[in-house]
């Protein structure tokens, strides 16, 4: 089987700092994969330079077998990676459901077909448990709330690749178990990168969970691996003897 993405020696400095230092990279497709680290570990930054928000210093990107290294991040969104960056895309006067039908729009051939808008609007709606919001303006949204439109805007461009930021800061624990059934229900569907500090959601979701330090790949594996890997648990989970 092909890798739906793949990275080689992937770099981004930010003046003296190599935030993300030469990473190679595989993920396969229909996977969910966790990305985790400490924090500062280059993580965000990783996922910016696979949605194409910054420009790597070094390196290239290759999703579905082309290399998408100079593209632009609309023009990846187009191929197919969407990605939700903690409510840096949620239009707070705008509706729930307006803001999911600006994605909704961009993937039918007729956007302005109403009908149409509104199936694909209220689909994203319901899956993420924002149906009964869908009037609310979103800047009125709980902020756990905003972090699950985003997911709707991201399933509304009908991506194969899904990128989630810490899509689960701000849930409440009833919220999250809905969650986690999402994004299984997702990964039906599409390939899932999430990028998540909540252990027991990592550890419920993941097929392989890879940890950043250090703006490296430190580790790569199973939930079980990872877990038992003793040079993880110094660097992050502090729960090495
Ligand atoms: N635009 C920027 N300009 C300068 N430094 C940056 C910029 N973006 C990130 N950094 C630095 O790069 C390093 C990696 O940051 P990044 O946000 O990717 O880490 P992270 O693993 O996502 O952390 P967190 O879990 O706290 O979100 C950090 O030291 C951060 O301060």
């Amino acid at each position: 089987m092909m890798p739906l993405l793949t990275t080689k020696g992937l770099s981004r400095n930010f003046g003296g700092l190599r935030a993300v230092d030469s990473v190679d990279f595989t993920l396969m497709p229909s996977e969910i994969r966790a990305v985790i680290g400490p924090n500062g570990a280059g993580k965000t930054t990783f996922v910016s330079l696979v949605s194409g928000c910054i420009q790597p210093s070094s390196g290239m990107i290759v999703f579905d077998g082309a290399d998408i290294t100079g593209l632009p991040a609309y023009v990846r969104v187009r191929q197919g990676i969407a990605y939700t960056f903690q409510i840096t895309s949620v239009f707070a006067n705008l509706t729930a459901y307006d803001n999911v039908a600006l994605p909704v729009q961009r993937t039918l051939s007729d956007g302005r077909s109403k009908g149409a808008v509104r199936a694909g609007v209220m689909a994203a709606l319901e899956r993420t448990g924002l149906a009964d919001r869908a009037h609310m303006p979103a800047g009125q949204l709980s902020y756990g709330h905003q972090r699950l439109l985003e997911v709707a805007m991201g399933l509304a461009l009908k991506p194969r690749l899904l990128i989630l930021d810490e899509p689960t800061q701000g849930l409440a624990d009833s919220e999250i178990d809905n969650f986690i059934t999402l994004v299984r229900e997702i990964a039906g569907s599409a390939t899932v990168l999430l990028i998540e500090h909540n252990m027991p959601v990592v550890m419920q979701l993941a097929d392989r969970i890879t940890v950043f330090n250090a703006g490296k790949i430190l580790a790569e594996g199973t939930p079980e691996a990872i877990r038992e890997n003793v040079a993880v648990q110094e660097a992050y989970l502090g729960t090495a003897p």
